[in-house]
């Protein structure tokens, strides 16, 4: 008790005020230069189990904070989950117990991730960072739409989970979380293999999300492409254009995609352009198969699973015969399964126009066709697809290409006959490739080339003359000739 004659003055309180202060001062400093000099001297993986066995002892939870980063949030890929996966394996060190190891067949290099359970101990500015990659699991009732029976099946849910001091809450999200994204970014852009992603991955335990993938290894690029120069050329200048108007999408307040209408015959080339458009822009492909989606909610749920800088491809969309059907019933009653939920135009073109133009950016969407004019004309209209392309039988240019590609040659003396023949014929690209795969020295195949072009002009004349005979009686008229080369590939941009 303080009486009125041992009341301490203010100066001598302030005096150990001061002294109390440089005294913590002093322990922290201390604290603070064993801490460094424990993680300087002790092994990574001694911190680890250290921090795993005695961490829940000595560490205040109060002064921990832990952020749960997950793979899915809100049904949408989280693109930081993604960033973590690839940012963490950059800081593999040995101090790490267990690595997941693969090799795609045709990848060259292995591919190094960091196992579920494993501590990843990181620092920034000072800062010490523990990440741990989890998985839990959920029982669920899976429902086979085929017949409408469920089944038990367990979904996993992976994310990771990202611990400090809670004083460093802002430079984590402010700094740290962002520099992470910045070098998955960079990892992205310089990585060499694009992925092709397929609708499910169903395993047969685990429903592991929609999309399964595999290394998109397709050897098709502008370079092997046979097309007219100028079409080509036009086609890159606009991904160009595209990937470097992010500015541009935001002020005028349009989403950032762009969509493409691939058409023309068989083997002309469509999807190797896609497959050339993915392998120039190093975007990852989702291949959707409309037939197999369940309804419109499947097709929002896969839509929206689909990461950044991609490429959504809808092969053969003439084919997806409920397609030509507005109404939105959204039911097969047609086959002998009535149960089959279908996705229909209008869930289509709500996401092309809607919910997808809000999610993501840097999207393309490409549809290919063989029949451009079996399309219902909302899928043609102004807005919808950005660029209708014509793909069409060979020319003599494409076909110069694949001599090149093919036999390594710029000249030969059949080059004159076998362009006259291209271009009095419909012929196309993939039919002239596999010409020129067939085995022998470059003379033999040329010749069987010219062969098979013969051939090729032979069964024209005979078919012309049918319909021409045919024509009186009401037949169509099938036109060969010039037209075929008056049509080869063509662009259109619509907006
Ligand atoms: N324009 C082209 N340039 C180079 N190769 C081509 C071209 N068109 C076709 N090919 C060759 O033919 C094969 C088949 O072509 P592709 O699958 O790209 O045709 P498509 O137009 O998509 O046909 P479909 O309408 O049947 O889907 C390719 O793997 C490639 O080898
Ligand atoms: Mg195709």
């Amino acid at each position: 008790m303080f009486t009125a004659s041992n009341i301490p003055s203010t100066s001598s309180i302030l005096a150990m005020y001061s002294t109390f202060a440089a005294a913590a001062m002093l322990v922290r400093t201390i604290l603070n230069e064993v801490q460094t000099l424990a993680t300087q001297l002790i092994p990574q993986w001694l911190q680890v189990k250290i921090l795993s066995i005695f961490g829940q002892f000595f560490t205040n939870p109060t002064t921990q904070m832990t952020l749960f980063i997950k793979e899915h949030a809100n049904m949408e890929l989280n693109e930081l989950y993604q960033a973590s996966e690839v940012y963490l394996s950059t800081r593999i060190t040995s101090s790490i117990g267990q690595l997941q190891v693969s090799k795609a067949p045709r990848e060259k290099s292995l591919s190094i991730k960091v196992n579920r359970g494993q501590q990843v101990l990181d620092t920034f500015r000072g800062m010490d960072l523990v990440w741990e990659f989890v998985t839990t699991e959920t029982q669920q009732i899976i429902v086979n739409y085929e017949d409408m029976s469920g089944s038990n099946g367990k979904t996993e849910h992976k994310s990771v989970t990202l611990s400090f001091h809670k004083r460093y809450k802002d430079e984590v999200l402010n700094n740290y979380l962002p520099y992470v994204m910045e070098t998955f970014k960079c990892m992205e852009s310089e990585k060499r293999s694009v992925r092709l992603y397929a609708y499910g991955s169903v395993t047969a335990q685990y429903y592991e999300g929609p999309w399964g993938s595999i290394n998109l290894d397709h050897p098709s690029t502008f370079d092997t492409l046979a097309m007219e120069p100028e079409l080509k050329r036009e086609i890159m200048e606009d991904l160009d254009r595209f990937v470097k108007r992010k500015d541009f999408y935001r002020r005028v307040g349009k989403a950032w995609k762009r969509g493409y209408l691939l058409y023309g015959p068989p083997g002309t080339g469509k999807s190797s352009l896609v497959a050339a458009m993915a392998n120039y822009l190093k975007f990852d492909i989702y291949d959707l198969e409309l037939a197999s989606v369940q309804g419109n909610g499947g097709l929002r749920s896969l839509l929206t699973g689909t990461a950044n800088r991609s490429i959504v491809v809808i092969e053969d969309i003439d084919c997806s015969a409920q397609l030509q059907d507005r109404g939105d019933a959204g039911y097969d009653h047609g086959s002998q399964n009535q149960y089959t939920l279908q996705v229909t135009l209008s869930g289509l073109l709500t996401f092309i126009d809607g919910l997808w133009s809000s999610c993501g950016d840097e999207r393309i969407i490409v549809f290919t066709t063989n029949h451009k004019d079996r399309l219902d004309p909302a899928l043609l209209r102004p807005g919808r697809m950005d660029m209708h392309i014509h793909m069409s039988y060979c020319s003599p240019n494409g076909f110069r290409i694949l001599a090149s590609n093919y036999l390594q040659i710029e000249n030969h003396r059949l080059f004159d006959e076998i362009e006259r023949l291209i271009k009095e014929l419909e012929v196309t690209p993939a039919e002239i490739a596999e010409e020129l795969m067939k085995g022998g020295d470059v003379d033999d195949v040329l010749e069987g080339l010219v062969g098979f072009l013969e051939k090729k002009r032979e069964k024209q004349m005979e078919l012309l003359d049918e319909s021409g005979s045919g024509k009186d009686e009401g037949m169509e008229t099938v036109e060969t000739g010039s037209k075929g080369v008056e049509e080869k590939a063509e662009m259109e941009i619509v907006s």
